[in-house]
């Protein structure tokens, strides 16, 4: 029976459960079980704190997990991503007092707060700086205020948490992070996390994609399909109007009214554009 670490809660837990479900996967929790077994899958979650799953699949006790990929990283595990899963997107960044500090540079030996010791201690020899690595559980950007840091590296998605606590952003990101499908480092891929793998890249793609059904004249096709290139090559089929093809590809969801009003203007008409329900490419 394969088994796969899942976030049991906070920032990445609902995202990975639903992207689970879409894939065809029974991982519905009746209450506070730890453990949830999907039989007709030959499958078991186990729901775990997503900081733990790193760990947990980096010492292969667990086939696969699902984390973010800066806690991968920080965390210093021989684990490798498999794939990106589209959603709990960050990104890891220092912040200072507003005013107090204009550069990355101006950190060197100065106290910085953070849960993820392991990307700051990289991120600052990687600069040639020296920091004083202050871990704290959570809520490290309260650390300035009451005086155990001057500075603090956390992760970032609307600065919402950072404006409130009194503090400017120091510096580029250090890092962007999302959720990530994990194995071990080095572990050949066994069929069942190949399948696995197929079946959460297919939920990935047809949320990413549309269908794109169109008649073009025959004179345009050529440039209608480097406007839908599709994934891999777009369908052609004869109509019955004579000098005239109908065409079906796939279709960035975020680029559909801009491909639209392009093919529209190149001829085409008859434009239809379709959700994917699901596919394994
Ligand atoms: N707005 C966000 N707040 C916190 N983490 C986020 C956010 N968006 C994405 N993430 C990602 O979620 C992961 C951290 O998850 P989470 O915050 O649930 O764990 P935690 O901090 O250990 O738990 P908790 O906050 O419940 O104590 C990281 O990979 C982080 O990049
Ligand atoms: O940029 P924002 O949209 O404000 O989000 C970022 C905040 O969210 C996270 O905190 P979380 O709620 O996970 O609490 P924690 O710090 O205790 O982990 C993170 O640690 C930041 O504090
Ligand atoms: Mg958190």
């Amino acid at each position: 029976m394969l088994r796969i670490a899942v976030p049991n809660k906070g920032a990445l837990s609902a995202a990975s459960s639903q992207l689970l479900g879409d894939a065809g996967y029974h991982v519905k929790r009746d209450g506070a079980e730890l453990v949830v077994a999907d039989v007709e899958n030959d499958i078991e979650f186990f729901f775990l704190r997503p900081r733990d799953i790193a760990v947990y699949v980096g010492a292969g006790r667990l086939d696969v997990g699902i984390t973010g990929r800066d806690l991968l990283l920080d965390s210093g595990v021989p684990a490798r991503e498999l794939v990106a899963l589209g959603f709990g997107h960050s990104t890891f960044r220092y912040a200072a007092p507003k005013g107090a500090i204009a550069d990355v540079a101006e950190l060197d030996g100065l106290r910085i707060a953070t849960s993820f010791p392991g990307l700051v201690r990289a991120d600052f020899a990687a600069r040639g700086l020296t920091a004083q690595v202050v871990t704290l559980d959570g809520a490290v950007e309260t650390a300035v205020r009451l005086g155990v840091a001057d500075a603090v590296a956390d992760v970032v998605e609307t600065g919402r948490t950072l404006r409130a606590a009194g503090l400017e952003l120091v510096g580029e990101p250090v890092m962007r992070s999302e959720a990530i499908m994990i194995t071990k480092q080095g572990a050949e891929l066994g069929s069942a996390q190949e399948r696995l793998l197929r079946r959460v890249q297919g939920v990935l793609v047809a949320r990413r994609y549309v269908i794109m059904d169109y008649d073009a004249p025959t004179d345009v096709l050529e440039k209608a399909c480097e406007i839908t290139p599709g994934f891999e090559s777009p369908t052609i089929s004869p109509l019955a109007r004579e000098g005239w093809v109908a065409v079906r590809a796939m279709v960035l969801k975020d680029d559909v009214n801009r491909t639209m009003d392009d093919l529209w203007d190149l001829g085409a008409r008859g434009i239809l554009v379709s959700a994917i329900q699901a596919c394994r490419l």
